[in-house]
């Protein structure tokens, strides 16, 4: 009997593997940023301040951090496998959005106050809360099935298109977001994101007909691997001084763009006049400059390497981009979108070389914890550096009053951005020299020539 290909080598199989999962990943980006360009309504319509909506944005990151979930749920990838861990983590992602969903919605007595939290604005964050830890399991659940079907093959481009396609997500959330809410309400777009999250969890289940029809078939040394996942891993991992500087560039590299993009809306219309109809939009433009170029510099980077160079190059353009943002007499609108769009270079150019980075450092069987542990830490930062901006604007910010809303003055949080972007260059830096030292093999191609 001739012996069937096996799934992995067949292009059709694994590239639609990779599209089924990225649509989920696409949904959950969706329901992670439609909540961003709605900052100035929440204000206007639920009554919510920039404190509240800070609490909120971080509360995505909150039981991540303060509940270990996501270094729970990477453990548990590595010991109980991608299907069991998939499925649970898009259940949660809808549970979440659907509390989030009653927060915004439902009718609280006058003055009602969960632990000094607006009781609608604590379910609401409750539920992002829970949301948060089925997307970021998920999203790791997610990098070690591309890393299955792809290592030693087209990983950089994969792991890239991966990216792009939760990029659009992004974008179709940044751009929709205001005109639903202007025309519905403003909980309509959360809907549209329960919805959109539902197909994804069914696309996840299918993935995992998938899965297990390689398992079977194949002889993958991760299944055996998985099962001999011990918390010497851990410890390994935790020694490898690689980890630290990829999680500590992670941290501060995504504190400069995510939390920035949260609060970036309203800094379009502040500061630069820009229509809120149209401020979501150019927020959303990094996440379709990402869109197009993260495959791209993925497949330079599989064909050519250099991934550390080209991660310090994406971090000192972040510093560009936020340092011109900072200045108080740059206020033309065409400055703005102009850094809007450099922002996506340096937003594409940073994840496309850092992620397929962890799966050369680490083998399969680590490869859970370790995406895990990076996104824990990376999670600090997207939880303490919205707080900490929606309380500076509160305290320091205000400069008047426009109708509902209050006008702010961002120069102090882009310096705040400017500073984490300076460090993120250093840590850059530093990681290419660890490079050099312990011949992690990052400036090499990702393609592993047979
Ligand atoms: N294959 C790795 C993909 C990671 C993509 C990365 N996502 C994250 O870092 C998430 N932990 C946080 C997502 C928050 C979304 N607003 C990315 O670049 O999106």
């Amino acid at each position: 009997m001739k012996k069937q290909e096996n799934l992995r080598n067949s292009v059709a199989v694994r590239w639609s593997a990779l599209g089924i999962v990225s649509f989920t990943m696409m949904a959950a980006y969706f329901v992670n940023d439609i909540m961003a360009p709605l900052k100035s309504m929440l204000e206007a319509n639920l009554g919510w301040t920039s404190i509240d909506f800070g609490f909120f944005t971080g509360a995505y990151s909150f039981l991540n951090v303060f509940l270990l979930m996501l270094i729970w749920g990477g453990l548990m990838l590595d010991k109980f496998g991608i299907r069991l861990t998939g499925k649970l983590a898009t259940i949660l992602m809808v549970v979440g959005v659907s509390l989030q969903y009653y927060g915004m919605t439902a009718h609280f007595s006058e003055g009602a106050m969960i632990i000094g939290h607006k009781a609608g604005v604590f379910i609401a964050a409750a539920g992002y809360s829970i949301f948060g830890v089925g997307a970021e399991v998920a999203g790791i659940t997610v990098t070690k099935i591309i890393a299955k079907w792809f290592r030693g093959k087209e990983l950089g481009t994969a792991m890239g298109i991966q990216v792009a396609l939760a990029r659009i997500g992004s974008q179709a959330a940044y751009s929709v977001a205001i005109p639903v809410a202007k025309h519905f309400s403003v909980s309509t777009p959360v809907v549209i994101g329960g919805g959109l999250l539902m197909v994804g969890m069914l696309a996840f289940f299918i993935y995992s007909v998938m899965d297990k029809r390689l398992d079977r078939q194949d002889d993958y040394e991760e299944e055996k691997e998985e099962s001999q996942f011990s918390f010497k891993d851990v410890k390994e991992i935790l020694v490898n001084p690689g980890f630290w500087l990829i999680a500590l560039l992670c941290v501060l590299f995504y504190s400069c763009v995510f939390p920035f993009q949260k609060f970036a809306s309203e800094l379009m219309t502040n500061k630069y006049g820009i229509s809120d109809d149209l401020a979501g939009t150019f927020v959303g433009l990094p996440a379709l400059g990402a869109l197009i170029l993260t495959p791209v510099f993925g497949n330079v980077l599989d064909r050519k390497g250099k991934g550390a160079s080209i991660m310090m190059l994406g971090a000192a353009m972040l510093i560009f981009v936020h340092f011109l943002y900072s200045l108080p007499w740059v206020t033309h609108w065409f400055v703005a979108i102009f850094l809007m769009l450099v922002l996506g270079i340096a937003f594409s150019l940073v994840p496309s070389a850092m992620w397929p980075s962890v799966a050369k450092i680490f083998p399969t069987r680590q490869l859970g914890t370790a995406y895990a542990l990076i996104f824990f830490i990376q999670n600090i930062g997207l939880w303490g550096v919205p707080n900490l901006i929606g309380w500076i604007l509160d305290k320091y910010c205000v400069i008047g009053h426009t109708g509902e809303n209050n006008l702010y003055d961002y120069t102090v949080p882009m310096v705040v951005f400017t500073g984490f972007a300076t460090l993120s260059l250093i840590v850059a830096y530093l990681l290419k020299v660890a490079d050099k030292r312990y011949g992690y093999g990052l400036e090499k191609p990702n393609i592993v020539k047979v």
